[in-house]
């Protein structure tokens, strides 16, 4: 049996079937997903609430980096990936013809597994999108460095050496980093894949906190394998298993009384 202690922040239980539109960041209706003749997403809906963390957990294969790229059409550039359904932010679906999916990217960031800092200085990282926006006044610039190091928990490491190279920094470091690269150009949405996989316990520790705290200004998604930091840091969790979303709840919900026999067999470990 392995043993979780859910989360226990102060965050009041959403009616995640009936949020209100204030309360919605993302709504997934009916969404399909082929890679050639696999079909890795089976039929998934659900609504993604503001201000909140989401994590996807379940199996290896079982289709949460799936889910997350398709929440910023990262799965365009797979040729092979054909998709049905919608998603929609602020009620506009993503698919559509008409979005432009450089803006979208804007507005909904994303976090890899490993850091992947540009090579550059630790300051040129942090500015990278705002100088693509052909943003190049130096007090802002040198504002936007400040508060994104500051809302990634690193300025006080790094605020004496910013012109060092990124790959100067430690692993844990790094994906701060790139964390303060994403909310510098203020996206509404963070998505984090496995984020801190790559990293030693303390860091992940320190990425941990860090997510708790990103939720104030933004909506986060995390796919894990790791459970123990689903219920650490998650607000609600989905379950996914062979490419269906077998249970979404509040995280705590989840870990303790899972409503389906499969997410109960997952979380008590006898499979996964
Ligand atoms: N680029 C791709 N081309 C073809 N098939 C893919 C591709 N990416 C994923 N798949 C397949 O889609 C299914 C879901 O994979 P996905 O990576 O989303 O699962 P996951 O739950 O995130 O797994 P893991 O925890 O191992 O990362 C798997 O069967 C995988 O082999």
């Amino acid at each position: 049996m392995i043993s979780v202690t859910p989360n226990t922040s102060n965050t009041e239980t959403l009616d995640l079937a009936n949020l209100t539109t204030e309360q919605t960041a993302l709504t997934i209706n009916d969404l399909n997903l082929y890679y050639g003749e696999n079909q890795a997403l089976h039929q998934v809906s659900m609504a993604i609430p503001k201000n909140r963390v989401t994590a996807f957990i379940g199996p290896s294969g079982c289709g949460k980096s799936t889910l997350l790229r398709c929440i910023n059409r990262m799965n365009d550039l797979v040729e092979i990936c054909r998709i049905e359904g919608e998603i929609k932010l602020h009620d506009k679906n993503i698919y559509d013809k008409d979005v432009d999916v450089a803006a979208l990217r804007r507005r909904i960031g994303m976090v890899f597994q490993r850091p992947n800092p540009f090579p550059k200085s630790i300051y040129e990282n942090v500015v990278y999108g705002m100088r693509l926006m052909g943003v190049s006044d130096r007090r802002v610039l040198d504002e936007v460095v400040e508060n994104s190091l500051k809302g990634a928990a690193l300025w006080d490491e790094v605020k004496d050496r910013l012109n060092d190279s990124a790959f100067s920094l430690s692993g844990g470091q790094q994906q701060r980093l790139v964390i303060a690269r994403s909310i510098a150009i203020e996206p509404e949405v963070l998505l984090l894949d496995e984020p801190t996989s790559a990293l030693d316990p303390i860091s992940t520790l320190t990425i941990e906190e860090l997510i708790t705290e990103l939720k104030a200004k933004y909506t986060v998604v995390i796919v894990t394998h790791n459970m123990q930091q689903a219920a650490r840091v998650s607000d609600q969790t989905a379950f996914m298993y062979m490419g269906k979303l077998i249970e979404y709840a509040d995280t705590n919900t989840l870990f303790t009384t899972p409503s389906e026999k499969k997410t109960e067999d997952y979380i008590t470990g006898r499979y996964g």
